[in-house]
């Protein structure tokens, strides 16, 4: 037995699965979980001591790959004058300056601990500025673990069997819709279904929690004239898209105009924190302006408002890192579909900027059916296999591979060679 099967032992007796977030159990791969001592660049290191090339890069944030050394020293330097204030600080400024500069549409941002912060917030704030309960989401898009979003969610819920969370009211997933992603027509009945009740439809404009699956064209700006049309507002989480299919996230990539944009992990470089962010007329209904009431002790903590403004300024700096990552995810995923094709084995292969996922189906897979299509016994024995040849994916069917800038061609090499040994195997 390993160091992180030991581990494993010793951790299932003190936190529910032995982790803290649930798809870090590894239980949709069928094996103990990797325990992690250190990242670089690149790389990860396990408490064995046996290196992985990583592409789950943290769950995004780690664009510019682990351990940057302006990062560290920017929060190397924070840490020195203190670790909490609960008052307000310079980097808070200049970290909302430096995003209202970069992404379309947005004149204020609100900084909050998470994700699933910033989304829940931007949520409340559609309701409380459009005076209307309901929202759509889609199916098998993830934003997050607020109770209004558990329903019909991706990601670890979807991989878990739990897509809908048990200790969720009835009374408030009643105001939850479930549309289908890339079909603009289940949007259009919801919203003519339920006329002026309709705050916000919400979307991952990448859906990248049900694997990847790209939006259809015209699909975005589809959703934003339904929602121009029936006065719900639009809002984009850009949880994982935001600063990593651009400096802008996916309103520029795609010219689509959203009116609340959520961010997460990315925009804190890896410390933990989200953003919810929009036009200073919706902003401004938030405390202390408005009647929507949002608060946190810890929000824009001067640690991770010192990572997240040296994250984002080297992006803004170096844009040419966009192409770089997008180019490295695309050699990827043609060398991945070569190898499937030699192989034999069904695999579709979605890419888009520096986010790829394998899908082990033979149909391609622009919808979630599709996705859900896919073999997650074969994904599994691809993950073990990959692992076993120093690789490391995300540990279920349904997420996200990330590309980072610190992955060299080295790595990108090591990675397909590992691809050619297993899929034969599959
Ligand atoms: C698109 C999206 N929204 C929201 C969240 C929630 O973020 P967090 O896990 O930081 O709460 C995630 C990831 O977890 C995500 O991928
Ligand atoms: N898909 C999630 C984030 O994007 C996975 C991270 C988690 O839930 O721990």
């Amino acid at each position: 037995m390993g160091r992180s099967e030991e581990l494993y032992e010793q951790a299932v007796k003190v936190l529910p699965g032995g982790v803290n977030s649930p798809v870090r159990a590894y239980r949709a791969v069928g094996m103990a979980p990797r325990f992690i001592t250190k990242a670089d660049g690149p790389f990860l290191w396990d408490e064995d001591g046996k290196q992985y090339i990583d592409y789950v890069c943290s769950w995004g944030p780690m664009i510019l790959g682990h351990n940057h050394p302006v990062i560290r020293e920017a929060v190397e330097r924070a840490v020195k004058d203190g670790l909490s204030f609960g008052a307000p600080t310079r980097r808070e400024v200049e970290i909302a300056q430096l995003m209202v500069d970069l992404v379309p549409n947005i004149e204020m941002v609100r900084m909050v601990n998470s994700g699933t912060e910033a989304v829940m917030s931007a949520v409340r704030l559609a309701r409380g500025a459009t005076g209307r309960n309901k929202i759509i989401k889609f199916e098998g898009c993830y934003h997050g673990h607020s109770d209004c979003l558990l329903v019909n969610a991706g990601s670890s819920a979807l991989a878990g069997g739990h897509p809908s969370s048990a200790g969720v009211p009835e009374d408030i997933v009643k105001h939850t819709l479930t549309a289908q992603f890339n079909d603009l027509s289940s949007v259009e009945a919801l919203l003519e279904a339920w006329p002026g009740q309709v705050a916000c439809v919400i979307v991952e404009p990448v859906a990248a929690n049900m694997g990847v699956v790209n939006p259809a064209p015209g699909f975005l700006e589809g959703l934003c004239r339904l929602c121009d049309k029936s006065g719900a507002l639009l809002i984009f989480d850009e949880v994982i898209t935001g600063f990593r299919l651009a400096l802008g996230g996916a309103q520029e990539y795609f010219g689509v105009k959203a009116d609340l944009v959520t961010f997460g992990k990315i925009i804190g470089g890896g410390m933990p924190v989200g953003a919810y962010c929009g036009s200073k007329a919706l902003m401004e209904q938030v405390a202390p302006c408005g009647p929507v009431y949002q608060a946190g002790t810890l929000s824009g903590n001067p640690v991770a408002m010192a990572a997240g403004l040296a994250q984002l300024t080297y992006l803004r700096d170096h844009p040419e890192v966009y192409a770089d990552i997008a180019a490295k995810a695309q050699w990827l995923a043609e060398g991945m579909r070569s190898a499937a094709a030699e192989a034999g084995v069904p695999v579709a292969v979605n890419q888009i900027g520096s986010l790829l996922s394998p899908f082990f189906t033979p149909t391609e897979v622009s919808a979630f059916v599709d996705a859900k299509g896919s073999d997650v016994g074969r994904y599994a024995k691809y993950f073990q296999g990959m692992l076993h040849h120093g690789i490391a994916l995300a540990p279920a069917q349904f997420e996200a591979m990330f590309v980072s800038a610190a992955h060299t061609q080295a790595e990108l090499e090591a990675t397909l060679a590992a691809v050619k040994a297993v899929f034969p195997q599959l």
